[in-house]
């Protein structure tokens, strides 16, 4: 990171930067004693870590949860490769236009989220004294909130450890009653993947298009068998985004011609 910084910097003094990119444009704001924002080398570095290391690990992660899943629930995976072959067929490949299209995979992918959120913690810092469900919590406090939890909450999910895409449904039992682009903004506290307020996850839309797209192109694409066992191990480990204790290791198995597939696109 520190590379890419400087190469840029010898790049913009050199006048060689014709289109400016982000980091020319927060190295200028750092350098521009007038600017109101006051931004160092440091936070810039943060900020391209915290876009990098969230848009791979945090992504990766859910989309390996949903993978298994969906392979320890061999009902759902049959319901959303059927909608998949319904609504796209097996003559192209899946595009990001078809995902309004295709309900069921969006339940699956806030389903997994909810049991799998890959950033389970966040804090917050108290500004002033204030009180949360009766409780005191003195300015200055540091807070922890537990997302993992709270998406997990029995007082407010059914069958809450249960790995059911349904209750995601429009007109299904759905306990937070959310219509469907409502669930991602952190505005419902019981369904907080992404946190919530000023502070929430600006990621969360590339993230949800990321995953809707990748496991719908696999689940069209590949039929998945499971190497040297029955069910996956759904054993959380230990790191900050929980990945799988035992890392997936699946077969895919080419169900459409693939070659012919990737060309037509
Ligand atoms: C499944 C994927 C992802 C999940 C579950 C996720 C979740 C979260 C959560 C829970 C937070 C903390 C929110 C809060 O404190 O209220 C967060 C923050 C953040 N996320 Fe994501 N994220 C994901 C993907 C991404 C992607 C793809 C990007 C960028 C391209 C990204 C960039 C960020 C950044 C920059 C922050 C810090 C925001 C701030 O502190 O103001 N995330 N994410």
């Amino acid at each position: 990171m520190d590379g890419i910084i400087s190469k840029h910097e010898i790049d913009i003094r050199d006048g060689k930067r014709e289109r400016m990119d982000m980091m020319d444009i927060l190295l200028r704001i750092s350098e521009d004693k007038t600017s109101d924002l006051k931004l160092t080398k440091a936070d810039i570095k943060g900020l391209f870590l915290d876009l990098f290391l969230g848009s791979t690990e945090e992504t990766s992660v859910a989309l390996q949860w949903a993978l298994a899943e969906l392979l320890n629930h061999p009902k759902a995976l049959k319901k959303l490769q059927d909608e998949i072959d319904t609504t796209v067929g097996l003559k192209r490949l899946v595009e990001e236009s078809d995902i309004p299209n295709l309900p069921y995979l969006r339940a699956v992918i806030k389903e997994t989220l909810r049991l799998h959120p890959s950033l389970p913690l966040v804090f917050r810092k108290c500004r002033e004294d204030s009180k949360i469900n009766g409780f005191p919590i003195a300015k200055n406090s540091r807070i922890a909130i537990n997302l993992y939890a709270t998406n997990r909450d029995p007082k407010v999910w059914e069958d809450a450890a249960e790995f059911e895409p349904e209750r995601f449904l429009i007109n299904a039992i759905n306990t937070i009653g959310l219509a469907d682009e409502e669930d991602m903004k952190g505005q419902n506290f019981s369904y907080v993947p992404f946190g919530g307020g000023r502070r929430g996850c600006p990621g969360a839309n590339l993230a949800t298009s990321a995953l809707h797209i990748t496991l719908a192109a696999l689940i069209q694409c590949f039929h998945w068998k499971i190497k040297g066992a029955e069910k996956v191990n759904m054993e959380e480990g230990a790191g900050f985004s929980v990945p799988m204790a035992h890392p997936l290791v699946c077969y895919p198995i080419s169900r459409v011609n693939l070659s012919d597939i990737l060309l037509i696109n």
